[in-house]
């Protein structure tokens, strides 16, 4: 067949270098009106990521690169380009706003795809995965009774014990070993937390810390410290990644074929268990010893009141998720989290002395009895005492170092947040620009306002539950950079000769706000007490050169510590 006439060679190649143009002109960036923005990473097919990327190399955090162009400019909201055809992402930094928007303003912000996708393809029907809606409503109603105090302070306290009980026992190894060197203990709090949850979870233990206290009591000696890993891993590239990743890669495909064989053997012996005595499957959560038992005591009990079988197909699939997302923040997120909590704190007792002092003090004082037999204090001790120095310590730590660089949400309707309209796809589209759908939103976790002194923003521009909840947080803004757990104590009315833990007494966010915030945040508290309880109760830290006291990160989903090196004292 012959082409018509005017299809010459010519025609055929603008034809083609035109469909280039403006598949490249599509791609490109579309600025939100009105929001500041980096103009150079305008006219970059992948915007500012390669920019964002050479920080990473450069600092070891991502992230850091968007906080900084933040303050560069002296803005609380710019948007951000990271791929082509993407909708820009908005970044906001003013702990205010962003508590009230995750706070008070749910109708308008909700969890955003972003965070879920980290999870997808891991455990799909957990409550992490959801918007807000009823799934993540009956996933919650599943689990909620295992961070009620009763569970955590008899149970959940024993469990965290062991492992920290364990914990102790490697670094008296290495401390024997290392003759007054520093000892690196990267890798040592992971164990420990990923024992700690998966003995929560599950009553069992996995001993991963007892395992290499056995390994290292063999060893004749320790060789020096290494130097600084400086391999990173990339932050978490979302679903598609994960899902092909967990699909093609053999070590990934078979661990999750372990995991959810594990999960659910455990989920059928727990259920025979119930189902054998029902009458054990009315006891309260005080009685119950580990998460499994609890989630699946409260299903048997829904079933029973709906009159329908217990453990269906919906339910397993449920609980089977839920257990698993403890595991995975227990052993990804979690343990990394906690991880990097634990050895921050650690970091600022090496370099801080006087904290340290401050601390064993509160404790030989409140656990005066134990002292006194040289024994350690019992799990629910340590959960239970009132310890105002340890809290305030803890929560310092958290503020100064939020293991997660953002909280993220998105926009479910046109609004407005510091003076700056969000709109819809169908907003924008009827004001001519384009076809975009601003929807995620990063809530920065650090930074101005609350790990330094907030941008300035007029009250005109802030909402109204915003301005109505003036809680004394917002306005204490003096000395946010200094490390000062201090801040968290206020005299108490009732003896004033004492202190008492005020946890609102400042700017903080590292485990979310509103309905969406961290659901483990009292198991995490519990572990951190029990952790610091413990290795301060065992060592002394002793003062190391500052060099090797940098808060250096590595940054992954989470953060993680580059340099773990401490010089230990044995002291119990
Ligand atoms: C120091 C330790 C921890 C930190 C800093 C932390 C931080 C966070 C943050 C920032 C979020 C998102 C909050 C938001 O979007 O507003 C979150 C969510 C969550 N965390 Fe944690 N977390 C910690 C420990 C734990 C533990 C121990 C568990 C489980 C036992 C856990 C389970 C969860 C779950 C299930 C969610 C999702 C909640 C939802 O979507 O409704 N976290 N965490």
């Amino acid at each position: 067949m012959e082409l018509p006439s005017f299809l010459t060679p010519a025609w055929l190649v603008l034809a083609l270098l035109t469909g280039c143009l403006v598949f490249y002109l599509t791609a490109l960036p579309r600025p939100l009106p009105g929001i500041p923005y980096v103009p150079e990473s305008r006219w970059k097919l992948f915007g500012d990521l390669p920019a964002a990327m050479a920080y990473q190399k450069k600092t070891g955090t991502l992230i850091g690169y968007f906080a900084n162009q933040l303050v560069k400019r002296n803005e609380p909201v710019m948007q951000f380009f990271l791929l082509p055809f993407v909708r820009p992402s908005l970044y906001i930094c003013d702990g205010r706003e962003a508590s009230d928007a995750m706070t008070h303003r749910i109708k308008e912000f909700d969890r955003s795809k972003l965070f879920s996708d980290i999870f997808r393809a891991y455990v799909p029907h957990s409550s992490i995965t959801f918007p807000t809606n009823n799934d993540w409503k009956y996933n919650r109603s599943l689990i909620g009774q295992t961070m009620l105090p009763r569970f955590l302070d008899a149970s959940g306290a024993k469990q965290a014990y062991g492992a920290f009980q364990q914990l102790v026992s490697v670094w008296r190894e290495k401390t024997r070993i290392a003759n007054g060197r520093a000892i690196d203990v990267a890798g040592d709090t992971h164990m420990a937390s990923t024992d700690a949850i998966w003995a929560m979870t599950f009553r069992s233990s996995i001993d991963t810390c007892k395992t290499a206290a056995e390994h290292v009591s063999k060893a004749p000696s320790l060789e020096s410290p290494t130097g600084a890993d400086a391999s990173y891993i990339a932050i978490a590239m979302g679903y598609w990644t994960h899902w092909l990743a967990m699909s093609l890669l053999p070590s990934l495909r078979n661990a999750k074929r372990i995991r959810d064989k594990l999960v659910r053997e455990r989920l059928i012996q727990t259920y025979a268990k119930f189902a054998s005595n029902m009458q054990d499957s009315k006891t309260t959560a005080q009685g119950m010893t580990s998460a499994i038992d609890i989630t699946v005591q409260r299903e048997i009990t829904v079933a029973a009141k709906e009159g329908r079988p217990t453990l269906g197909p919906k339910a397993t699939e449920r609980i089977h998720n839920e257990l698993s997302l403890f595991l995975a923040a227990g052993s990804a997120t979690t343990a990394d989290t906690l991880s990097w909590v634990h050895v921050a704190g650690l970091k600022r007792v090496t370099a801080h002395q006087d904290f340290q002092s401050v601390l064993q003090a509160e404790m030989i004082d409140k656990f005066s009895l134990f002292h006194k037999n040289r024994v350690p204090p019992t799990a629910e001790a340590i959960a239970t005492a009132g310890l105002p120095q340890l809290d305030a310590f803890m929560e310092e730590v958290l503020r100064c170092h939020p293991l997660g660089n953002a909280n993220l949400r998105r926009t479910l309707r046109d609004t407005l947040i510091l003076g700056y309209h969000m709109l819809l796809r169908s907003s924008l589209a009827q004001s001519n620009v384009g076809l975009l759908q601003l929807t995620n939103i990063l809530l920065q976790t650090a930074g101005p306002s609350l790990t330094s002194a907030p941008f300035p923003v007029s009250d005109q521009n802030r909402s109204g539950t915003s301005l109505k909840a003036t809680t004394s947080r917002w306005d204490r803004y003096s000395d946010l950079e200094t490390f000062r757990p201090d801040r968290w104590l206020i005299q108490d009315s009732s003896d004033p000769s004492k202190v008492r833990f005020d946890p609102s007494a400042y700017p903080m966010q590292s485990f979310g706000e509103g309905p969406r915030a961290c659901f483990g945040k009292k198991f995490a508290y519990l572990e951190m007490r029990i952790a610091f309880t413990f290795i301060l109760w065992n060592f002394e830290l002793l003062p190391l050169p500052a060099e090797l006291v940098d808060f250096d990160v590595d940054e992954k989903l989470t953060r993680d510590s580059r340099n773990v090196r401490f010089k230990l004292r044995r002291i119990s």
